[in-house]
Parts: C-alpha cells; sequence; structure tokens
C-alpha cells in the first residue's frame, strides 16, 4: 500500500470544528467493509448544484435531495481538502494520507489551519416543536395507499414516516460517526454539513444506487423486503435460515425488474445478476440481487452516469411506476423528504492505493440534525398484501439502526 502516516496532525475533530465555524461544507465517508476513514471539505459556503458526471466531474461528493427529477438539484462538494485517515491504529486519528492538500498560500487553507483550536461553535438550544409521524396517521397513509394500489393506480409504493428526538447538549458528531462505523461494518456510514441550510445529515445506509471501481466495473443493486435480523428469543438468525414470504419476495422483485428495465432502456444485455440473497443491516435483514457490469467489455464507459440518472428514485425508496407513486408521496406523507431517500457518496474519489472510484449510496437508515433536533426518517414498501401495523413496525425497526448508536429512548 502506498500510505504514509503522517505525524502530528490535527484530528478529524478539530478538522469539522474548524470546518464548521468557516461554514465549510464537509462530509466525512467510511465505505462498507473498510477502515479508511474520509474527511473533504469545499471552500466557499454554498456547493455548487449540478448532475453528476463521473467523466466531467473532478473529484467531490454528491448529495442529492429525493426529489430531482434532472439531476441538477444535486449538491457537488468539490474537494478542495481531502484527508485519509485509519482510526485502526493506536491513535484515534492517524491519518495515513493528504490526498488533496490545497496550497499553504491558499487564504481558505489558511483561515481553516488557524481555526483548528477553536472551539466548535454552539448552537443555543431552542425550545423547538416536536413534529413527527404518528401511528395512526402513518397507519391511515398506509390505507390509502394500500387503496391506490387496489384502484389500480400502482403495485407498489414507499412511505415513509419521521420520528424526532431533542439531542443531548453534549451531542458530538464524530463520536456517533465512529460508533456508526463500528456498529455497522458492511454499511456505507456518512456525515455532509451543509451549513448554508444549517444541517448536517448522518447515516448508515446497506443500499448501492451506482458504484464505479477503477477498473471500470459498475454495480448496482435491487434491495427491498425487511424483517428482523433476531429471533424471538433475541439470537441473531442466519441468513441462509431466513424465511421470506410472498410479500417480500414479489415486494424486492419489483426493484430488481425496475433495474433491469432501465439496462433494457440503454440496450445493456451484458450484466452478471447474484441473488436474491439474504443480507444483513444492523438490525435488520433484506433481499439483495447484485447486478455487475464491466463497463471496459462492453465500452460503455459513461454508464454509471447514464444510470444514475435512469435509477433514481428506484422502486426501492419510490415505488412502481415511478410516476403515480412520487405523486402519492408528494401528496400524501406530510412532508418534505429532503434528503431521506436521495443519493449521496464519493465522486471519484481516491483510496489510500491512489484509485479513484465512485460510489454512490441510497440515504436510508439517516437522521438530519438541526439545532438541538434529530429527525430520524424510515419507509417502507407497500404492496397489496401489507398490514398497516406490521409496516408501522417495520418503519419503528428502521428507525431503530441510528437510535440504538444514539442511546436514546426508543
Ligand atoms: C425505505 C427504506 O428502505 C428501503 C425499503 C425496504 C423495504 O421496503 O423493505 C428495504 C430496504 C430499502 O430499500 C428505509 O430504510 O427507509
Amino acid at each position: 500500500m502506498t500510505t504514509t502516516i503522517i505525524e502530528n496532525k490535527n484530528s478529524r475533530q478539530d478538522l469539522w470544528n474548524s470546518a464548521k465555524n468557516l461554514a465549510f461544507p464537509t462530509a466525512i465517508w467510511r465505505l462498507p467493509r473498510q477502515t479508511e476513514k474520509h474527511f473533504l471539505t469545499s471552500f466557499g459556503e454554498i456547493p455548487q448544484q449540478s448532475k453528476i458526471d463521473f467523466e466531467e466531474l473532478g473529484a467531490g461528493f454528491a448529495f442529492s435531495p429525493f426529489v430531482n427529477p434532472d439531476g441538477n438539484k444535486t449538491f457537488f462538494l468539490k474537494a478542495d481538502l481531502h484527508y485519509i485517515f485509519n482510526t485502526n491504529g493506536p491513535t484515534q486519528n492517524e491519518l495515513i494520507k493528504e490526498v488533496i492538500t490545497p496550497s499553504s498560500l491558499n487564504p481558505h487553507f489558511v483561515e481553516l489551519m488557524n481555526g483548528i483550536h477553536d472551539k466548535p461553535a454552539v448552537n443555543g438550544v431552542k425550545n423547538v416543536d416536536i413534529k413527527q409521524t404518528s401511528k395512526q396517521d402513518f397507519i391511515d397513509l398506509v390505507e390509502k395507499g394500500i387503496a391506490e394500489i387496489e384502484n389500480g393506480v400502482f403495485q407498489k409504493v414507499v412511505l415513509s414516516r419521521t420520528k424526532q428526538i431533542i439531542l443531548p447538549a453534549d451531542f458530538d458528531i464524530i463520536s456517533i460517526f465512529d460508533k456508526l462505523c463500528e456498529t455497522y461494518t458492511s454499511a456505507f456510514v456518512s456525515a455532509v454539513s451543509l451549513p448554508h441550510l444549517g444541517v448536517v445529515w448522518i447515516g448508515a445506509s446497506p443500499e448501492t444506487l451506482v458504484s464505479q471501481n477503477s477498473k471500470g466495473i459498475f454495480r448496482t443493486m435491487a434491495l427491498a423486503g425487511t424483517q428482523s435480523a433476531y429471533d424471538a428469543d433475541g439470537n441473531l438468525i442466519k441468513p441462509s435460515e431466513a424465511l421470506w414470504r410472498q410479500k417480500e419476495i414479489e415486494e424486492q422483485s419489483f426493484v430488481t425488474r425496475y433495474i433491469i428495465n432501465c439496462l433494457k432502456k440503454i440496450r445493456v444485455r451484458e450484466f452478471e445478476e447474484e441473488g436474491p440473497k439474504t443480507v444483513i443491516a444492523g438490525n435488520l435483514m433484506h433481499l439483495r440481487t447484485d447486478i455487475i457490469i464491466d463497463t471496459v467489455a462492453i465500452n460503455f464507459p459513461q454508464l454509471a452516469t447514464v444510470m444514475l440518472d435512469l435509477l433514481h428514485p428506484t422502486s426501492a425508496v419510490c415505488g412502481m411506476p415511478k410516476i403515480p407513486a412520487t405523486e402519492f408521496i408528494l401528496a400524501n406523507e406530510g412532508y418534505d423528504r429532503e434528503f431521506y431517500s436521495g443519493f449521496l457518496g464519493p465522486v471519484n474519489m481516491q483510496s489510500s492505493e491512489g484509485q479513484a472510484e465512485s460510489h454512490i449510496f441510497v440515504n436510508l437508515r439517516t437522521m438530519k440534525l438541526q439545532e438541538n433536533i434529530a429527525t430520524l426518517y424510515a419507509g417502507c414498501g407497500i404492496t397489496a398484501d401489507s398490514s398497516p401495523e406490521k409496516e408501522w413496525n417495520e418503519t419503528e425497526m428502521k428507525t431503530q439502526t441510528l437510535g440504538k448508536v444514539l442511546n436514546a429512548e426508543f
């Protein structure tokens, strides 16, 4: 590995605080099954908004809301500074690579480094109203969704809800991020700070939307169907022994079919399909089919760009067909999903081994932090066979993925 350990550097905490005080958009992340933790900051207060074109854009971090029909509402946090840490070493902040370090004359870099020992700006604790979806409202929403399926408006719709908690005064993003990394080794763990909106989004997503490695291997997945990963006695169920009902099998096959239809639109026939298999995501299990394509072999270097455009939002977070499902969500959920069920991830970013890769995930098992309130989001796929009470329980389990790490009363 071409890693260099750089001694006596500033901690991730210091960098995060300094960037926050300067209102620089910032992202930290850890890819599934990896140990490297990335830190990126973008100088200037408002990140650019543009369509994600993997071939045209340089290195950065993409962050898209759920509603983004033409793709140009995606924030792109340009990597003005990119450091890689490996926190498995003796100290918590082992910097292993400065991938992009601005010139020491760059005034923003000077500001960032000068602010490194400043305390984080404290948001005054405000009296905020808790606004979250009640159980009855969610049950009514699911019943309405099922009625529309029976009316033939759509076959599947993904309906979601929010849950809010008040954060403790000593709430610390880097510690929660590290805890999520430890607890969910196979998730994409990230925290994104958008100071111009006054928010930080933090989460542990189980779902790849598109990824492309340095050898041109493209991947996406159909992830759906949910059950607890634990049996009634609290023992972890072996994925190979999981039993699935027809409802979940059908719900997941809608997503696979949707992806394959997108590939058909662009006449890509050479793909590998693996699954569906049972995968563990934190406290839950899902059904997952992987789709893998060698873009070099089929001479389609722009596949990830084209597929990102076609896929989002997939029927794992929206529904089938897409347009009536989206209309139903927007008209009935009763709140703005904002970045929940949008997408996020590093674009053309190097690993410590020096290869540029892009990994975009669906923004799930996520929460928005604003002032001293955390808003958690969870949704579930509704089909003709859904039971509203079971769907409510499923969203409760999904919010526990983050809730467990927050030590909140759930
Ligand atoms: C919508 C969410 O998750 C999605 C919906 C699933 C389902 O309906 O079973 C499972 C995994 C995800 O694709 C969520 O976590 O909020």
